[in-house]
């Protein structure tokens, strides 16, 4: 499984979704998920200055940054049946726009995820689970096993602080990625944040399934190139069985 995620081409999500089906087109073939890091959630209603006055008025929330919203879902859904897989970097998630998968992060939902869990199911949705590189991974293990039952069938382990793309990844990280793929064998297991040829061999020798990556495979001259060697690296480094 692999992600990619597109950069922001700015505030016009018509413009935002025609360009990202764009890049759908060249790179969809060598992977299965876009991945859309939503930083600040607005309604699909409110025009492009609204969108800049909101981010000004609401800042100091979850992460410093504005890049995609359900505007942009949305737009995108109208080009591609493709999974949205959508990692949802704010305080007060709600309603989608055609999103396919729902990242919450724990540190905003240790109360309520369950509530949260359900409803990201009855929207139709496939709920994942985020923790940030300061965040115990303990925190997440209640979410993967209730009686029995898996509520939450990935976890996103972020390699960066989140909030913006271009950033160092933290190989410290992958002791959490060891412990996951240790006690859930069959966990999804995403990571996001400075993936690329570079890294991809640590991260996927640590047991990482789903691999997130934005300025390693946008900023490479042939990037289906850059995602077919996440790829193969991921593959090789699965079990056999
Ligand atoms: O969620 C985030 C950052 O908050 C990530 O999805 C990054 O946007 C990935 O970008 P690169 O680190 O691959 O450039
Ligand atoms: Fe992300």
């Amino acid at each position: 499984m692999l992600t990619i995620t597109p950069r922001s081409s700015g505030f016009d999500p018509v413009a935002a979704g025609s360009l990202l089906s764009k890049m759908l087109r060249r790179c969809c073939h060598r992977t299965n998920w876009l991945h859309m890091d939503i930083m600040k959630l607005v309604s699909a209603a409110l025009t492009t200055i609204l969108m800049v006055l909101l981010f000004h008025l609401q800042d100091g929330h979850f992460v410093p940054n504005l890049t995609i919203g359900p505007p942009v879902i949305e737009s995108l859904r109208k080009h591609t049946n493709a999974y949205l897989d959508c990692h949802l970097m704010v305080t007060n998630p709600m309603a989608k726009a055609g999103a396919s998968g729902f990242t919450f992060h724990v540190e905003v939902a240790k109360e309520n995820w369950q509530q949260l869990v359900e409803k990201i199911k009855s929207a139709g949705m496939r709920p994942a689970v985020a923790l940030k590189p300061g965040t115990p991974v303990e925190l997440v293990y209640p979410l993967l096993c209730v009686e029995g039952t898996t509520p939450v069938e990935m976890v996103l382990v972020m390699t960066v602080e989140p909030g913006f793309g271009g950033h160092k990844f933290m190989p410290n990280m992958m002791d959490k990625v060891r412990a996951l793929r240790h006690k859930y064998p069959t966990l999804d297991i995403q990571v996001d944040g400075g993936l690329g040829p570079s890294t991809i061999d640590t991260a996927a020798a640590a047991g990482a399934n789903c691999i997130v990556a934005g300025s390693s495979v946008f900023g490479a001259p042939e990037p289906g190139d850059v995602i077919s060697l996440l790829r193969t690296s991921v593959e090789k480094a699965q079990p056999t069985t």
